[in-house]
């Protein structure tokens, strides 16, 4: 049976197992730096990063997840986990806070405002669409979340999501994106892979379109430890039978 690695310092790593477990594969927990050893995947959660970084500097899992980055083993970041991913990250808290890095990427902490500022939207998702089936859209729940700004040549865009003019320039009038005085939509990416790292602004784990997690699974294929083959999925999930996707699971 298939294993992946779960973060779980902070954050949805629950939500996570959960999601793996509906298709057919094991989450464990991993808190320390020798469990990663057990591992050949791994998802970093959502949550609140400089919570998660200062726990992840406590547990001195800094080295080993690098470590881990670098020998190519799929990992997958979401929210927070994003952040921790990327090389560079904006919006952060005095003083910032350590990052995993890897992400050729620049990425907008609480990019689209505070807790209650959190949303559910119909992204469109081609990429995910073409290798996983089912609909082109995909219900994307955006907690605090981040954006990427930036991304570097080797970086795939797998979804953005337009904002309005005023708010890319609200969240950025530090960091000084040029944003044109009239246009009046701007989209900002929120969905992203670089070779074996795969990274989300949202949370598909709180969602039951389990697409995003067999779309991670089979780059866990393309490395050669476990095939895609080895995913069982769990027949009521099958997305391809869905008629509509999807509402938040806590609903
Ligand atoms: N849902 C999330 O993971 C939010 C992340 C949060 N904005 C942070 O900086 O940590």
């Amino acid at each position: 049976m298939t294993i992946v690695g779960v973060l779980a310092l902070q954050g949805s790593f629950n939500e996570h197992i959960a999601a793996l477990r509906r298709v057919g594969v094991k989450g464990v927990e991993i808190r320390k730096p020798e469990q990663l050893q057990n591992v050949g995947s791994l998802i970093i959660p959502g949550g609140e990063s400089t919570t998660m970084a200062k726990l992840a500097e406590y547990h001195n899992l800094f080295p080993t997840l690098r470590e881990f980055v670098k020998m190519g083993k799929p990992v997958w970041g979401t929210c927070a986990g994003l952040i921790f991913l990327a090389n560079k990250a904006t919006g952060q808290k005095t003083g910032g806070q350590e990052l995993i890095g890897g992400l050729d990427c620049t990425v907008h902490r609480n990019f689209f405002g505070s807790q209650i500022q959190s949303f559910a939207a119909d992204i469109a998702v081609p990429e995910l669409s073409s290798k996983e089936g089912g609909p082109e859209i995909f219900r994307g729940v955006f907690i605090r979340a981040p954006a990427i700004l930036e991304v570097g040549p080797e970086v795939q865009v797998l979804a953005d999501y337009p904002v309005s003019s005023n708010k890319v320039s609200d969240s950025n009038s530090a960091d000084g994106v040029q944003v044109g005085n009239t246009v009046s939509e701007k989209r900002v990416i929120v969905a992203v892979r670089q070779g074996n790292l795969l990274a989300t602004a949202f949370h598909p784990e709180l969602t039951a379109d389990t697409r995003w997690h067999s779309y991670f699974l089979k780059m866990l294929g393309d490395v050669g430890e476990g095939s895609s083959s080895s995913v069982v999925s769990i027949g009521t999930d099958s997305h391809l039978n869905q008629p509509r996707i999807d509402f938040p699971i806590y609903q």
